[in-house]
């Protein structure tokens, strides 16, 4: 039986003709493939293709100010099947392609879907905000947080055509939730791959402060209830940022699962709160970090020269999955993504520090998470860009995780926080 997902996606899909061939993702009426999204969205904004002319174009779309609109209300209502899109990415029929996308055990990278998926969703959002008045959009459109990715399928084949859908589910003033799906054909048939939900926020020309956005009006049952669930993630948001470990001590349960991890490594031998004992198949949370560093080139610019967020999510996930592997000892496949945020944009030229910890362990799964900086090399100052959490399964069980310190244990809870989350949308 079809997943109700799926029968929706279906539904979406069938009433979106109309909508794709009058939005501005449309090329002679045809789903356009990553590239061409890529150009798009290059001309929607009139982003500059050479380094040398980012200036010009900076000072180009500051001109676009006095086009933004002075409130919500005086902008047209969309409806989701304005924003809806589908791309392709022909791995099966393109093998030049294929080789960008390949990794060393025959599968796809995901970072490189990480970094389509942060295309598409911008697409989506200057979809839903399309002026046809307007030659290029004033509003800079950038990602937030990535709030879920949900695999289906563990295995992406490199050598099978790949499909993505989406479109806006939820809109705040100035904030847009988009939903998109990944499919991929294999023996004769489209099967869904994963599912993501990424929040993305519309800002000034200059990047400066928030613009207002259409308003977003659910047509239906099915689309209601998805604008409520858009509702539901918002509200989740925002308790999940209050009860952060970051702001509030840890719940009763919690405090009580980290004093019996402390008792557990106590040396009996000694009398002391100080002599600590790794218990058997276990690391301390100290041996479980992988480090790396970016220097941050034009090359790996968006539309508003800053660092593109895919970058930053294909690096980070890169990192993340060279940790678990080598904790595992064995290749881990990603279950979730989860809770991705953007705090800071990484400016061009930014030594970027990335550091990955293994925060939380359960039989076969692994919780890591990635912390980004950049470095001024000056003042010496660090400044977070970005966290990310991402869940890998191995097909043995891994050693447990073990806190020390006391802010190894908030990161054994967050992680543990994350972790759950994960298995109740499984
Ligand atoms: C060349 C080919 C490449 C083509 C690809 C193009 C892709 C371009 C996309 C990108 O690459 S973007 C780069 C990665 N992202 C960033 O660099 C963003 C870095 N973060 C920020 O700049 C700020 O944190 C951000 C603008 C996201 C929010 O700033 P503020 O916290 O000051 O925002 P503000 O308080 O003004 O709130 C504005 C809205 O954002 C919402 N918001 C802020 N942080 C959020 C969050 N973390 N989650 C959800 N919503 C959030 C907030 O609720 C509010 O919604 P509403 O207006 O609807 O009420």
């Amino acid at each position: 039986m079809m997943s109700p997902r799926f029968l929706l996606l279906r539904s979406v899909a069938s009433m979106s003709t109309r909508a794709f061939s009058r939005g501005p993702v449309s090329l002679q009426g045809k789903a356009p493939d990553m590239s061409e999204v890529r150009n798009r969205l290059r001309q929607i904004v009139g982003a500059s293709t050479n380094w040398r002319d980012h200036q010009q174009a900076l000072a180009d779309r500051l001109s676009l100010s006095s086009q933004l609109a002075a409130s919500q209300e005086e902008l047209p209502v969309r409806r989701m099947k304005d924003s809806y899109i589908e791309a392709h990415l022909p791995l099966g029929t393109d093998p030049k392609l294929r080789e960008k996308y390949l990794n060393y055990h025959k599968g796809v990278r995901f970072g490189r879907i990480l970094e389509d998926l942060d295309s598409l969703a911008v697409l989506i959002c200057y979809s839903h905000t399309h002026d046809k008045a307007l030659p290029r959009s004033p509003l800079s459109i950038v990602t937030a947080l990535v709030d879920k990715i949900d695999m289906r399928k563990q295995i992406i084949h490199p050598d099978c055509d790949i499909k993505f859908t989406g479109h806006v589910t939820w809109v705040g003033k100035s904030s847009i939730e988009a939903k998109m799906h990944m499919f991929q054909y294999h023996e004769g048939a489209y099967t869904q791959v994963l599912d993501a939900t990424f929040v993305m926020v519309a800002r000034d020309p200059e990047n400066k402060r928030a613009a207002f956005v259409n308003p977003l009006k659910p047509e239906g049952p099915e689309e209601e209830k998805l604008f409520q669930q858009g509702e539901v993630n918002k509200t989740r948001r925002v308790e999940l940022s209050t009860a952060s470990l970051l702001k509030v001590a840890p719940t009763d349960e919690e405090r009580k699962i980290i004093h019996s991890l402390f008792l557990n490594t106590l040396d009996t031998k000694t009398v002391s709160f100080r002599s600590r004992v790794l218990p058997p198949n276990s690391v301390w949370m100290e041996d479980a970090k992988v480090k790396g560093l970016e220097i941050c080139h034009p090359q790996e610019r968006n539309i508003f020269n800053r660092i593109f967020g895919g970058f930053l999510m294909r690096k980070a996930y890169e990192l993340g999955w060279a940790n678990a592997c080598s904790y595992g000892g064995c290749r881990p496949s990603l279950v979730a993504v989860d809770d991705i945020l953007f705090q800071k944009p990484v400016e061009i030229g930014s030594l970027l520090l990335l550091s990955s910890q293994v925060c939380y362990t359960d039989g076969k799964y692994i919780q890591v998470r990635v912390h980004t900086e950049v470095l001024d090399p000056l003042t010496r100052q660090h400044n977070t860009t970005n966290v990310f959490h991402f869940t890998f399964v191995t097909d043995k069980d891994v050693p447990n995780i073990m806190p020390q310190s006391y802010g190894e244990s908030m990161l054994y809870l967050d992680g543990k926080r994350h972790f759950n989350q994960t298995l109740k949308s499984q």
